[in-house]
């Protein structure tokens, strides 16, 4: 099998066209995924992302997570397929569509020279409603509201980029305890589909600074759809506008949150090198 690793900020993958190439019957694929993403054993990487034929857009991207669990939508691996497809896979669109678990999302590519410098990827809209990401109580939005976790009390904001994300504004991030809280709001019981967690300090109105727990891979050095909810959770909690520079570990991505309810995410992608597996 052909693979290419690519990363978005640091936010790594292994990309597998399966349009160009026949995926073995009966193989295991969360523990492909699993085995494949492993830092030590296998080639490394936050997730792993198949390319596969779609009825609907250019291409489906399905993205299984390190520990093999399968998400909905991802924004960092977003923009590698779309600069892989340009540069590699035969697309030569500067506006591609490509399908997800989230439904179909629209990159614009930034090309410079015949490369893809940055990519532009409308996201589509956030979902806000409680039965999106099931929380405790009936109906409304989760704006803001108290989460009481081994006796200490956080408030969050949940917001949906079809992948389930909660966002917590603190005074300073780098005095989070990302190893320790992460898993345990992931896995808090109110989230049945689990949830990523943003933990987020406000610079300015246009800047904030983010770390990331991220659902089935833990720390990673960026989130798309983490920077696009944050910025929504911004919004709606009044401490940003809609326009936002999010700074995060491995580097900056720019998100807007459109008039028209559409977030836009603006960032790089980069491979760094391709090779073969054996189909085993
Ligand atoms: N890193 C991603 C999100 C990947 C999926 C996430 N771990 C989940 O399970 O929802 C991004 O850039 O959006």
């Amino acid at each position: 099998m052909e693979f290419f690793k690519m990363h978005g900020l640091g936010n790594d993958f292994i990309l597998m066209d399966l349009t160009k190439q026949e995926w073995p019957e009966g193989r295991n694929l969360p523990e492909y995924a699993r085995r494949l993403c492993h830092r030590h054993r296998g080639i490394g990487a936050d997730g792993l992302v198949l390319i596969r034929p779609s009825p609907n857009a250019d291409v489906f991207m399905q993205i299984i997570n390190s520990d093999g669990t399968e998400a909905e939508m991802c924004g960092n691996a977003i923009r590698c397929v779309a600069k892989y497809l340009y540069e590699r896979g035969g697309i030569e669109k500067e506006v591609m569509h490509i399908e997800t678990r989230a439904g179909v999302m629209i990159p614009r590519l930034v090309v410079e020279e015949g490369r893809v410098a940055a990519v532009q990827v409308n996201m589509g809209t956030p979902r806000l409603e409680r039965e999106e990401i099931p929380m405790i109580g009936p109906g409304g939005m989760v704006i803001n509201e108290p989460l009481v976790l081994e006796g200490q009390t956080f408030y969050i904001t949940a917001v949906s980029m079809g992948n389930p994300h909660c966002v917590l504004f603190v005074p300073d991030v780098e005095q989070v305890d990302l190893y320790g809280l992460g898993p345990k709001l992931e896995n808090y019981p109110s989230f049945p589909r689990k949830t990523n967690v943003e933990f987020v300090q406000v610079l300015s109105r246009n800047e904030v600074k983010v770390r990331v727990w991220e659902r089935g891979a833990g720390p990673t050095l960026a989130c798309g759809t983490g920077a696009c909810a944050t910025v929504v959770a911004g919004v709606l909690n009044n401490l940003t506008g809609r326009k936002v520079m999010v700074h995060l570990p491995g580097g900056i991505l720019d998100i807007e949150w459109g008039e028209d309810g559409h977030l836009f995410m603006t960032g790089p992608a980069e491979e760094v090198f391709c090779g073969h597996i054996p189909c085993i």
